[in-house]
């Protein structure tokens, strides 16, 4: 059959002039528009194919799930930088499957209480660091993101915000995002591989070098907080981690084992970090109110969910209108394959198009708007199913988030309390009139809006007790 339609390639470049860093999603959906839930594009011969509905993404990434679970093999990203055994760019295969069981014991639905804890201790100092200094909201975010990745990942504590893993994180992530993957992470090396044996004093070798830096900076981040967790074993002083539960058996500590554990360890820091900002980021833009069931004396608890169905609707609501991550990230089609008749070539880029389903307004009408209520309605199982955005926002078949259960703890407590302790609003001119906020999205893989102004402050004196009274040795 012939390829899947798509806007029309140039000779030999294809549709580079097609594709652009910034919201990339946005043209997807258009061309989706145009030529049907399944679109082909191609740059320099790699084909890329989107996915822009439940049906499409469903019967492909996860029914074919064995041959549609590959990750893109990025010379640059993966073999020059040193990130090709984190778990987003593992091929699959045996290393990925083990990494994911790993990540399954850990993080698995039942698992997630015992993290309990930390996650309330975490949220916690981040509410009061956030009152204390509204205005440095992101950073107070991402210090969150960070310090409960870490306790949960290595049971380290991150006292302070100029801590040292804290930092060596940052750095790192930053890298990842804005340097190694930028602009959509092609290098001219992944489409011309040779271009990896350049002597380094040819012209245009300039990126052997920095991959050479980059590639140090990423192994010391794999190898420090780990030797931490190994030390604090050894000395029996060690709060509870995924890495200090997988390494208790001591007959399963191969060398292999410990390889996977370190680098499925430290890929959870910078899957986790970006997309969390980016909830909590659009659930600031989208406040409402809770007081009903938890009162003002004290603070929410994990308790209380199941008398907080409107919670539960709006951080629905929240990922379904936030879309933290437009276009999942691209698997790898291991063998040829034909859908509704069209051929899809073996080794094509396979995006599902999560923005165009959740702003497609046949399941979701009114789909711009922010409507927490649209959970409310009482539908059968299989179309609430459909209109359940994690069904599609943490990605697909075998590649499939598997931070999800840990995400549905914490950033439901972290919403819940946030209701429960802040009034949010627009924040207002020197008359008093509301700035309307300016949003704009420069990340081309997560959709984390730009700083945007917002007054933050505690509900009342009492709320500010109530979180004052928190355990507040940690900054
Ligand atoms: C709101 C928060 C989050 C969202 C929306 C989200 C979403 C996603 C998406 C869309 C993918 C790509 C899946 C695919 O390729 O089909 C992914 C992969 C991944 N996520 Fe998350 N994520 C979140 C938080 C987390 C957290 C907290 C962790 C770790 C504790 C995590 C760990 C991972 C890992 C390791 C992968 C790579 C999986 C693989 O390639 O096999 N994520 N996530």
């Amino acid at each position: 059959g012939p390829l899947p339609p798509g806007p029309t390639p140039v000779p030999i470049l294809g549709n580079v002039r097609d594709l652009t860093a910034k919201e990339l999603w946005l043209a997807a959906t258009k061309w989706a528009k145009k030529f049907g839930d399944v679109v082909h594009v191609h740059v320099v011969g790699q084909g890329l194919v989107f996915l822009s509905s439940p049906e499409a993404t469903m019967d492909l990434l996860d029914r074919k799930g064995s041959i549609y679970g590959d990750k893109p093999a990025l010379v640059m990203a993966g073999e020059l930088c040193g990130c090709e055994n984190m778990v987003a760019f593992t091929r699959y295969g045996d290393v990925s499957k083990r990494q994911r069981k790993l990540l399954n014991q850990a993080f698995g639905v039942q698992v997630i209480p015992s993290y309990h804890p930390l996650i309330e201790t975490e949220t916690h100092s981040f509410l009061r660091r956030l009152v204390a200094d509204p205005s440095n909201y992101i950073d107070h975010t991402r210090r969150y993101a960070g310090g409960l990745t870490l306790s949960v990942v290595y049971g380290y504590e991150a006292v302070a915000s100029n801590d040292k893993f804290l930092n060596l994180g940052e750095e790192c992530v930053d890298l990842l995002s804005n340097k190694i993957a930028s602009g959509g992470g092609i290098w001219p090396v992944d489409i011309f591989p040779s271009l990896k044996r350049l002597p380094t004093w040819a012209p245009g070798s300039g990126f052997l070098l920095k991959a050479a830096e980059w590639k140090a900076k990423m192994e010391e981040f794999v190898d420090q907080p780990y030797e931490f967790v190994k030390a604090s074993l050894k000395n029996g002083n060690y709060v509870p981690s995924f890495c200090s539960m997988l390494l208790e058996d001591k007959e399963k500590c191969t060398p292999q084992f410990e390889f996977d554990l370190k680098h499925t360890a430290n890929s959870m820091y910078s899957a986790s970090m970006d997309t969390t900002i980016t909830v909590f980021l659009h659930f600031l833009l989208a406040m409402e109110e809770i007081d009903s069931v938890v009162g003002s004396d004290r603070l929410p608890t994990f308790s209380d969910r199941a008398s907080l169905p409107f919670v539960d609707a709006l951080l629905s609501e929240t990922y379904r209108w936030g879309v933290p991550v437009p276009l999942s990230l691209p698997h790898r089609l291991m063998e040829d394959d034909v859908y509704r008749g069209m051929f899809i070539p073996k080794g094509s880029l396979v995006f599902g198009n999560i923005w165009a389903i959740t702003r497609d307004e046949k399941l979701f009408p009114n789909a711009s708007a922010f409507l927490p209520e649209r959970y409310l309605e009482k539908v059968d199982p299989a179309l609430a199913k459909k209109r359940d955005p994690r069904s599609y926002v943490f990605g697909f078949g075998r590649r499939r988030c598997p931070g999800v259960n840990l995400v549905e703890s914490s950033v439901w407590l972290m919403v819940t309390t946030a209701l429960a302790t802040l009034d949010i609003s627009k924040a207002k001119d020197d008359f008093g009139n509301p700035i309307e906020p300016k949003i704009d999205f420069n990340n081309a893989v997560f959709r984390i809006p730009d700083k945007f102004q917002c007054d933050i402050r505690p509900r009342s004196e009492h709320a500010l007790k109530v979180l004052r009274q928190t355990d507040a040795t940690r900054l």
